[in-house]
């Protein structure tokens, strides 16, 4: 009886943290109500006096308080963090456990290889769970027949891989790494019997491998636009063989029409609930991305440490495992890791808990429907108009439905004619579907308004970062992907920001204030870019006009604007540190900012403010998963390869050299007048120390990975405009 009474997880709060990030908090709002004093007092006397000119004072006090607000807003995320620990070793038989389907989303074969995709199939086939209970959904938005042609093979090789993995209970079971001898996991195992049957196991994988690779020559432009829906369970030829031992396996291709707005991933999810509930209807569901193996196939039981404890079980909508990237550089330079989200996560938490990060997370249904699912909950004309016109969709809606797939997995013609029906592209179309039920739509970043309204609703969730890592995706690995990635997330959290369900506005009467403001950061994270902008900018015109904008150094003021500054760099040092990153990834975090500030944040906003106004037609530029060598070599070495977009690099470069430029003029001023202008200078100092990598790039590297020289000369045009026309700024 003693291990019934021991629980299945335990939340530790970070003490250690939590008092450096309060007092931090404390300090540093002390610090800024004195900048803020004197920015006050000083304008008022430049109105009064005349001294000097008020807009650029003006502006650096926009940018200023801008920074203030968004900096109020994360602190937030500092006020409780914690850690989870779970034991799954005490949770009941396997008898016990509730069925988990497993949602993997893949869109188009030339960018996302069928390899990598398969092996996340098969590695989430190989999870350690009843296999009876679990079943493995791909949704292909490409309708592609080479990933049907993949999953066929996939299937095959699993016939052979699962029952491997069973049987010698292995620890790490995603084929590719491990026969590259990557993942471990058979160290302890050394019968001969083992070593016979893995030999072949691994030519059976050098056989699913070659079929692959042949099967994908045709990848470029088999993806369709055009195409009704296909359902297809993967079962043997051999009618009489035993399928007990292993996971349904399902391939899905929602019916794609042009003209029809098909939601991108969030419509992609949709469709997957919706079929998934046809044929295995699991209460649980894990979410994966197609480049996202499992590391360590515990996940699912890790997971039900929280379903399966009746303290927190009815109110978890979902339990979040953070992103963890394989075959990362040592020289993170593109923050493609993502270490940031995953040490604010530990402070959302302590809050009700983090946001649901696209991918690695167990849901229930319950929470995702957003309908009782017991039946006196339940009626069905209301349901017809939730969910639809499907009666076995219906049906399913009752916890207690048990879908009908025969032994030999072939869907009977009734069953497939449901099937077909719930994948329609039009099915959506006058139900609560995108709206109230499943995954909202009207943002590329599906996950976190779906959180928003989760959280609004009164649900909870957990992030669980065990030390060995779940699940593992690819990382950014390019400046480009980097750049056009940031840009999408950041338009879709502004898309939320400028509509009904703005946090700070939405939140606080539906969630705590902490929770508001931690989703107000997340959306509004893009105001950066006019702090940003207004920094880098505003001061070094000043510097070269000999206008002061901060205190002189002998003016104790300056001890706030000093602290400040430096104690923000401390405190980010400490958190880089404290998560177990080195040094470098601090500085590599700054400039990653930097450039999203300058860059992407900027396209943000625009896009989203078109967007608003009706004139731009959203859309989502999958993140390429294959791999490009002089890229990755780049990478190992920690140099940035600059073949990106010109229109995202170009605001980069300039705001670069106007700094460089302003600096070099405005030196003679520092020697002159220092105590005036250190501040002016150091920050101009800082940006051009900071982001040294940009100056390389721009004039002291020769190979294909610099600069453009297009890109360069127009920034340089930019600039000199820009320096140019700063007089103007000091008219008034
Ligand atoms: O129309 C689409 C677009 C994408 N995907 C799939 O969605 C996943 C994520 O796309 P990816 O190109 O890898 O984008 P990322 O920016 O890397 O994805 C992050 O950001 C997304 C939100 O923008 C989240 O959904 C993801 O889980 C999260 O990893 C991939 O499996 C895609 O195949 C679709 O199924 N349909
Ligand atoms: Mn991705």
């Amino acid at each position: 009886m003693k291990t019934m009474a021991e629980p299945l997880n335990v939340r530790r709060v970070l003490w250690k943290n939590l008092i450096i990030n309060r007092l931090h908090t404390l300090l540093n709002a002390i610090a800024i109500s004195i900048v803020f004093y004197y920015r006050a007092t000083t304008l008022a006397r430049i109105i009064h006096t005349g001294e000097s000119p008020v807009v650029p004072y003006v502006l650096v006090i926009v940018a200023e308080i801008v920074l203030t607000f968004l900096w109020i807003l994360h602190q937030a995320y500092r006020w409780l963090p914690v850690k989870r620990t779970v034991y799954p070793e005490r949770l009941p038989e396997d008898e016990k456990l509730p069925p988990v389907d497993v949602f993997i989303c893949t869109a188009d074969p030339s960018k996302e290889p069928s390899l990598g995709v398969m092996n996340t199939v098969i590695s989430a086939m190989s999870l350690d769970y009843p296999p009876d209970k679990l079943a493995v959904y791909l949704q292909d938005d490409g309708g592609s027949h080479v990933t049907l042609q993949a999953m066929r093979e996939a299937w095959k090789f699993a016939r052979v891989w699962v029952p491997f993995c069973r049987k010698y209970k292995l620890s790490f079971r995603c084929p590719e790494p491990y026969f590259a001898g990557k993942g471990g996991g058979d160290e302890k195992i050394s019968s001969s019997e083992f070593v016979a049957d893995r030999k072949i196991v691994e030519k059976k994988y050098e056989e699913f491998q070659e079929a692959i690779e042949k099967n994908s020559v045709n990848a470029q432009g088999s993806v369709s636009r055009d195409h009704a829906p296909t359902i297809e369970v993967m079962t043997d030829d051999n009618t009489d063989s035993d399928l007990r031992e292993m996971p349904l396996l399902v391939y899905v291709s929602r019916e794609k029409r042009p003209g029809h707005p098909h939601h991108f991933k969030g419509g992609a999810l949709n469709t997957l609930l919706r079929v998934s509930a046809l044929i295995s209807n699991a209460p649980y569901f894990l979410v994966l991305d197609c480049d996202m193996y499992c590391g360590d196939p515990s996940s699912a039981r890790q997971a039900m440490c929280f379903y399966l404890d009746p303290s927190v079980s009815s109110k978890i909508a979902w339990v979040q495992y953070p992103q963890k990237f394989r075959d990362t550089s040592e020289h993170d330079i593109y923050d493609g890791r993502l270490s940031p989200i995953w040490r604010e996560g530990q402070g959302l938490d302590g809050i009700r808990g983090p946001s649901i990060y696209g991918c690695n997370f167990f849901m229930t249904r319950e929470a995702i429907y957003g309908i009782g699912r017991t039946l006196k909950d339940i009626d069905i004309n209301h349901l017809k108009k939730s969910v639809g016109a499907s009666n076995e969709l219906i049906k399913s809606i009752n916890q207690s439905y048990k879908p009908q797939l025969s032994e030999d997995r072939k869907p009977s013609v009734a069953l497939a004619k449901e099937l077909q029906l719930v994948a329609l592209c039009t099915y959506d179309i006058d139900t609560k579907w995108g709206k109230d039920v499943g995954y909202k739509y009207f943002t590329v970043v599906e996950d976190s308004i779906t959180s928003i309204e989760l959280h609004c609703k009164g649900w909870i969730s957990v992030l669980l970062d065990p030390a060995r890592p779940c699940f593992l995706g690819s990382c950014t690995s390019s400046l480009n992907d980097m750049l056009v990635q940031q840009t999408r997330w950041s338009f879709g959290l502004m898309q939320i920001g400028l509509s009904k369900y703005t946090p700070l506005i939405y939140g606080p009467l539906r969630m705590s204030i902490l929770q508001s403001m931690c989703y107000g950061a997340l959306v509004l994270d893009c105001l950066y870019a006019v702090a940003f902008y207004g920094l880098a900018i505003i001061p070094p015109i000043c510097l070269i006009h000999g206008i002061p904008l901060y205190p002189k150094v002998s003016d104790p003021t300056f001890i706030a604007f000093a602290f400040i500054f430096i104690s923000s760099q401390v405190k980010h040092v400490q958190e880089v540190l404290d998560y177990g990153d080195p040094l470098r990834t601090a500085l590599y975090e700054m400039r990653v900012w930097m450039m999203k500030s300058g860059a992407c944040y900027f396209f943000a906003i625009l896009n989203a403010t078109l967007d608003k106004l009706g004139l731009l037609q959203a859309n989502f530029s999958l993140t390429n998963k294959a791999f490009d060598d002089e890229q990755d070599r780049r990478l190992r070495l920690g140099i940035y390869d600059f073949q990106a977009s010109a229109l995202m690099l170009t605001p980069l470069c300039s705001l670069y050299i106007l700094n460089l430029v302003s600096f070099a003029i405005g030196i003679t001023k520092i020697l002159h007048r220092g105590n005036e202008f250190l501040a002016q200078a150091v920050l101009s100092f800082f940006g051009i120390i900071v982001n040294y990598h940009l100056l390389e790039g721009m004039f002291l590297r020769r190979d294909n990975g610099r600069v453009s020289p297009f890109v360069t000369l127009i920034s340089i045009l930019v600039s000199v405009t820009v320096l140019g026309s700063g007089f103007l700024l000091l008219l008034y």
